[in-house]
């Protein structure tokens, strides 16, 4: 049966990082598909390209295009040599994107953001792959836009599966190739343009492909033990968790435990497909793995959601909060693409906790026309899955707190933003 692996940016950072991935790569028990992501912080990197690129100034264009050939360069000398039958690939590469940047932006940012973007996981996985058949470990390279097609919607695509399922069976033979690498994160429409899932979207590539091809197990390779229980960048004492059942780890993604993207364990509990979470730094230890399971975890975990907007929404005209308010709300949060990360509602005030929102004078402008607003900017959220009195009194010590939700198994404390010292 076929083994997923996929591989993160900071895996494949550098040319030790590839090195390394291919070693893990070259461990795997074949036949493997093997899913990367754009190298370190590339996708960050295009995105200064795409905004100098619809603002149409030429000379930030041209220091963020260099910007991303200055990080690449380094790294395919270091690999190859600086003479390679790879920098026919590599620069025709670079060169197809430089083209792309001459044409005239269309006016739709996401349409072109999605033809812009992917060339940061062609290149890291043209530069994975080339080097691994280098070193005499035989794969395929292959354009997840040939197989994973989607609909329409530019920056957040989804899945036609349908088709998807067919073009993936039909592209990949394991009697011929026993590796095949691919780019996690992009796909295309019917009619051939790129598209991407939605930020981070990688994981849920390798879940895409793991679901199709009834894989036995998908692993994600990351720069953590496994799945803690909380993000150790923020709570140094995290702990790891070696299983977690599926909807344990929906519940954890959703709430913004940055490990795993929240797509990515639906199509995997569907047809019962283990997720493991294991480090690429050291691929011996046995990292955590998500499956069915009955039982749940049993100590408090820790989700932080930084950069948050806390606002209360009251209707001018003293109406309650009912259906036709909370519907003229959502429309507006939805015309912002405005994610909700908590909501909470009495009879004359609605409020939530969202991301801080890219305009937020043009969001505030919206709902100001019929309803009265109030928010606390700077704030935090932090969410606690199976707390207890000590969990909250170490999140809430020396807080101001703002706004607070428990459920049985769930605390949830919005909270003004202020250094943590644990
Ligand atoms: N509960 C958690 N367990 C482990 N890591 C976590 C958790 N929450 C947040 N993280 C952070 O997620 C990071 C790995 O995710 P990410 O950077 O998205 O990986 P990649 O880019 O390789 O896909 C870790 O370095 C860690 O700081
Ligand atoms: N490169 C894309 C997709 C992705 O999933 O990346 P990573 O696996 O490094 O989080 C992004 O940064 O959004």
């Amino acid at each position: 049966m076929v083994q997923i692996y996929k591989f993160g940016g900071a895996s494949v950072k550098d040319a030790a990082g590839i090195k390394n991935v291919c070693n893990i790569i070259k461990s795997g028990t074949k036949p493997l598909v093997v899913v990367i992501s754009a190298m370190g912080k590339t996708t960050n990197a295009m995105e200064e390209i795409i905004e100098a690129y619809v603002a149409q100034n030429q000379e930030q264009l041209k220091l963020a295009y260099q910007a991303v050939i200055d990080y690449h360069n380094p790294i395919v000398v270091d690999l190859f040599g600086d003479q390679h039958p790879f920098f026919n690939i590599y620069n025709k590469l670079l060169n197809e994107l430089w083209q792309r940047l001459q044409l005239r932006p269309t006016g739709r940012y996401d349409l072109d953001y999605d033809q812009i973007v992917p060339f940061g996981e062609l290149i890291s996985t043209h530069i994975v792959s080339a080097y691994a058949n280098s070193i005499h470990i035989q794969n395929q390279w292959m354009d997840a836009r040939n197989i994973i097609r989607t609909d329409k919607n530019y920056r957040n695509a989804e899945i036609n599966w349908g088709l998807s399922a067919q073009l993936v069976r039909k592209s990949i033979d394991f009697q011929k190739q026993s590796i095949y690498i691919t780019q996690g994160f992009i796909g295309a429409t019917l009619s051939d343009m790129s598209t991407t899932l939605g930020r981070e979207g990688s994981d849920y590539s390798g879940a895409v492909l793991a679901h199709i091809l009834n894989a036995q197990s998908l692993t994600i390779w990351k720069d953590v033990p496994g799945v803690l229980n909380a993000d150790p960048r923020w709570y140094p004492l995290a702990q790891k968790l070696n299983e977690i059942s599926y909807p344990e780890a929906i519940e954890l993604a959703y709430y913004g435990a940055q490990v795993i993207h929240p797509k990515t364990l639906k199509p995997l509990q569907n047809k019962d497909i283990p997720l493991y979470v294991k480090s690429f730094l050291d691929a011996g230890l046995s990292g955590t793995v998500i499956k069915s399971l009955k039982g749940a975890v049993d100590i408090p975990v820790y989700i932080l959601k930084k950069e948050q907007l806390f606002i209360t929404i009251s209707p001018k005209d003293f109406s309650f909060i009912m259906e036709d308010n909370l519907s003229a709300i959502f429309a507006i949060f939805s015309q912002h693409k405005i994610k909700v990360n908590l909501m909470q509602n009495s009879a004359l005030n609605f409020s939530v906790c969202i991301n801080e929102p890219r305009d937020m004078g043009s969001l505030l402008k919206a709902l100001q026309t019929d309803f009265t607003v109030r928010y606390n900017d700077h704030v935090e959220l932090v969410t606690i899955r199976n707390y207890t009195p000590e969990a909250i009194a170490l999140v809430t010590k020396q807080k101001q707190i703002i706004g607070t939700q428990l459920s049985r198994n769930t605390a949830r404390y919005v909270l003004k933003e202020s250094e943590w010292m644990f």
